[in-house]
């Protein structure tokens, strides 16, 4: 049986919204089953707003508060700043969640820390090893869902391609103070630990996606783009959600429903 990652390509928004919704409660359901949590590493960019559809909203399903949310990368600048993954996700999603629902756990980074990446990777490091037990107790952390998002240079969380953060195997959070895309400090889970999760979703819509899935899913290696790593690495475990623009002209199997 072949062991490729997933992708499936939707005609519109809604249609993705809604496989996403289905996709993400049928994950909660097997984490609350497994372990009574749902612990999910969300990105900033565009798919928080992705992810917070109607449904996801309001369902009854959706039972917030087993819901642990941890950021799979962050931005050095104070959690109300624009540049804020946190501020992105709490606009677009938290501060949504009807006040009369029991509300999620979110893990965000210590403000306090924000003048050295350093430490601000350390200490979110620690309040991994918090939830998830003791860093010598466990190699790495499993989360149940790691939601991604594909830049058009390829890269996911804060890994950039060719950066040597992509080598990084020892820490499970890293700073970044050169990144190509602003801001240049920022904070990241590691490779090894995305692909460590039980399940990688990645969220990937519009025309300006187009040239990138075609690298990362038809030439080779998908070029070594930091996406395709993440392909690589989970293999069956790492399902896409696109739109038919950012998938056109892809040669790789595609699915057009759940
Ligand atoms: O800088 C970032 O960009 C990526 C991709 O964003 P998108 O808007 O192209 O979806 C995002 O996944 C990451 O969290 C963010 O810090």
């Amino acid at each position: 049986m072949s062991k490729q990652p997933i992708l499936y390509s939707f005609p519109e928004n809604d249609a993705l919204q809604d496989a996403l919704f289905t996709f993400v409660l049928s994950h909660q359901n097997s984490a609350l089953h497994r372990h009574h949590v749902f612990r999910i590493a969300v990105s900033g960019g565009s798919l928080p707003k992705m992810l917070a559809s109607e449904k996801l909203l309001t369902s009854p399903e959706i039972q917030w508060d087993k819901w642990q949310i941890f950021f799979a990368d962050e931005r050095a600048v104070p959690l109300d700043h624009e540049d804020s993954n946190y501020a992105l996700l709490k606009s677009e999603l938290l501060d949504k969640i009807p006040a009369d629902k029991p509300q999620p756990t979110v893990v965000p980074i210590d403000e306090k820390q924000l003048n050295n990446t350093q430490e601000l990777a350390d200490n979110y490091e620690q309040a991994l090893v918090r939830y998830f037990a003791a860093k010598d107790s466990v190699k790495l952390p499993i989360f149940d869902l790691i939601l991604l998002g594909c830049g058009p240079d390829g890269h996911t969380c804060s890994l950039f391609p060719e950066h040597e953060l992509l080598r990084e195997n020892i820490a499970w959070v890293a700073p970044i103070d050169d990144s190509p895309k602003p801001p240049k400090s920022r904070i990241t889970l590691t490779l090894p630990v995305v692909t460590h999760a039980l399940t990688v979703a990645f969220v990937a819509t519009g025309e300006g996606k187009k040239e990138v899935m075609r690298k990362i899913f038809d030439s080779e290696n998908g070029e070594g783009l930091p996406c395709a790593l993440v392909n690589s690495g989970s293999r069956d475990r790492v399902v896409w959600f696109c739109d038919n623009k950012a998938t056109e002209g892809v040669l790789y199997q595609k699915k057009s429903s759940l």
